[in-house]
């Protein structure tokens, strides 16, 4: 049985109240951890030693000796890879060959990515004439923005953690890490990383518990956090925007998505049934990315939706050693009984049921596990939750359109904007319907295809803000302008 602990000031500690939960394996319900639960004092705690910190060593470095630690990190976890990939396989149940290709080569990417970038790049000038006839020259100046709160899901632990570190360290912060109360294990073991890398303590710490009366709230509502970044359900940021209201702390929200993937007669056949697939399926359907909603142009509906139809019912699924596997259970018991809720619901608004719909038959030794059948759904009114609310599991709903003004009016009715993907081998079509979709990002013959320097985030009820490149500079730092007249 694993006790994980919090990591504070560079130091693996208990709770105050040696208060405690369990983490259960998502494949067969046993218990696998015994996590501290953090209360007030302890989250306290960490948001003083990273507030420290930046008076500190870390405070003190050059942007290119923060870099170079920063690489040094990516390096550790790559040298450590077998260990990550074991901790997150455990927590979350995912294919070992999936996490080995996601999950820990990006949770390295994420601090190479950003360690130089943000110190390479320009900020403005600008010179002016003045009243008196002389000069003055402007210089922007960017500066930490000091303690950041990194409130992270369970869907990609490491991936979507460290997505926020990486540039948030390369600015010259400190953090305070509240990681998922189901996938605790990843962040606990970076920490250990960034002691063997002389990460200066208390600029990196981790402290796990839930969220709203715990390590969660307590973090976004300690007056020392200067800034919050969230990943997770839309919900949940609305109250952490309402508890960074008071002191008037930034926030960046990475939030819910119902994305739909609009399917033109002139696709590319194969690859839009592949990426299809994959958007709606990989990770069992747990990607804020992936696809809920498909839209087939009805002169190929039938022959699309029956090579859908035939690819997911070759879909392996088992645990995440089990060789070729391809879907393993969804992440938690809780996360199990909403996605087969709306496996009910769509059965209730009149769906037909293609494929799936229920909990698989995989042998008494998984009964225990979160386990569901990956599902494909035809009939269903607009106006079913189904359509509307995220389901985040392996399901999608696949229906038939006529024209792109019909497609744009159906992929955009949803409170959502995350993403889309379009299937087409026109560009002026595939240029016009992306500009027409409310969405932040749209894969054309492609998903979940990423350049990290790229603009990242959602509109609407998905987000506020956008990470990724240089865009998360905004977030990550204060822009100071200094004038000097000469
Ligand atoms: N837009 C994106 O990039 C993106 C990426 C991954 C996941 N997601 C979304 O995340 C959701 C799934 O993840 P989840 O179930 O962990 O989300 P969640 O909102 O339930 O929890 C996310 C994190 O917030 C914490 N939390 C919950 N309530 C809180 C509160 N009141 N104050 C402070 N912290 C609180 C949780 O403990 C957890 O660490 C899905 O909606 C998915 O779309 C979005
Ligand atoms: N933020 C990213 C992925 C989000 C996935 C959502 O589940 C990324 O690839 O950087």
């Amino acid at each position: 049985m694993k006790h994980i602990q919090h990591f504070i000031n560079g130091m693996f500690v208990d709770s105050i109240s040696q208060r405690s939960f369990s983490k259960l394996s998502p494949v067969d319900g046993r218990q696998i951890a015994a996590v501290q639960e953090a209360d007030e004092e302890d989250v306290a705690k960490a948001v003083s030693a990273a507030k420290a910190a930046l008076k500190g060593e870390w405070g003190q470095m050059t942007q290119r000796q923060r870099a170079e630690k920063l690489e040094k990190v990516a390096q550790r976890i790559i040298e450590r890879f077998d260990e990550f990939l074991e901790a997150e396989c455990a927590d979350t149940g995912k294919p070992k060959s999936l996490a080995s290709h996601i999950d820990i080569p990006r949770g390295a990417a994420n601090f190479t990515a950003f360690s130089h970038a943000l110190g390479n790049e320009p900020t403005e000038t600008f010179s002016m004439d003045t009243p008196d006839g002389s000069k003055a020259i402007n210089l922007g100046l960017r500066k930490p923005k000091g303690v950041i709160a990194v409130i992270c899901p369970w869907n990609l632990p490491l991936l979507l953690m460290t997505w926020k570190v990486g540039p948030a360290l390369a600015c010259g912060n400190t953090v305070v890490v509240k990681p998922s109360e189901v996938t605790p294990t990843t962040a606990a073991l970076l920490g250990d990383v960034m002691n063997e890398c002389g990460i200066p303590a208390g600029v990196y710490n981790v402290v796990h518990g839930f969220g709203a009366q715990s390590a969660g709230q307590y973090l976004t509502q300690n007056p020392d956090v200067d800034a919050i970044t969230f990943t997770g359900e839309t919900s949940t940021g609305e109250s952490i925007m309402q508890a960074a209201a008071l002191g008037l702390r930034n926030i960046s929200l990475e939030c819910g998505g119902k994305n739909s993937a609009i399917v033109f007669e002139d696709c590319d056949m194969h690859s839009a049934v592949e990426g299809v697939l994959r958007s709606a399926f990989e990770n069992t359907g747990q990607v804020c990315l992936g696809t809920e909603r498909v839209y087939v142009q009805s002169t190929i509906f039938e022959e699309f939706l029956h090579r859908l139809k035939e690819r997911v019912s070759e879909l392996k699924l088992g645990p995440p050693d089990m060789p070729n596997v391809n879907l393993g259970p969804l992440a938690s018991l809780e996360h199990q009984l909403k996605v087969l809720s709306y496996y009910d619901l769509a059965k209730k608004d009149g769906a037909q049921v293609v494929i799936g719909g229920g909990v698989p038959n995989l042998g008494a030794s998984l009964d225990g596990g979160a386990w569901v059948e990956p599902t494909i759904w035809v009939g269903l009114d607009r106006s079913s939750k189904v359509l509307q609310e995220e389901i985040f599991g392996p399901c999608c709903h696949v229906q038939p359109f006529d024209d792109e003004r019909e497609v744009i009016a159906l992929a955009n009715d949803t409170n959502y904007g995350l993403c889309a993907s379009v299937w087409t081998q026109n560009i002026q079509r595939a240029m016009t319907v992306s500009h027409s979709l409310d969405v932040g990002i749209v894969w054309v013959n492609s998903w979940f295809l990423r350049d990290l320097r790229t603009a990242f985030g959602g509109a609407k009820q998905s987000g506020i803000g956008r990470e990724g490149g240089v865009h998360g500079l905004e977030f990550y730092t204060e822009l100071q302008n200094v004038c000097i007249k000469y």
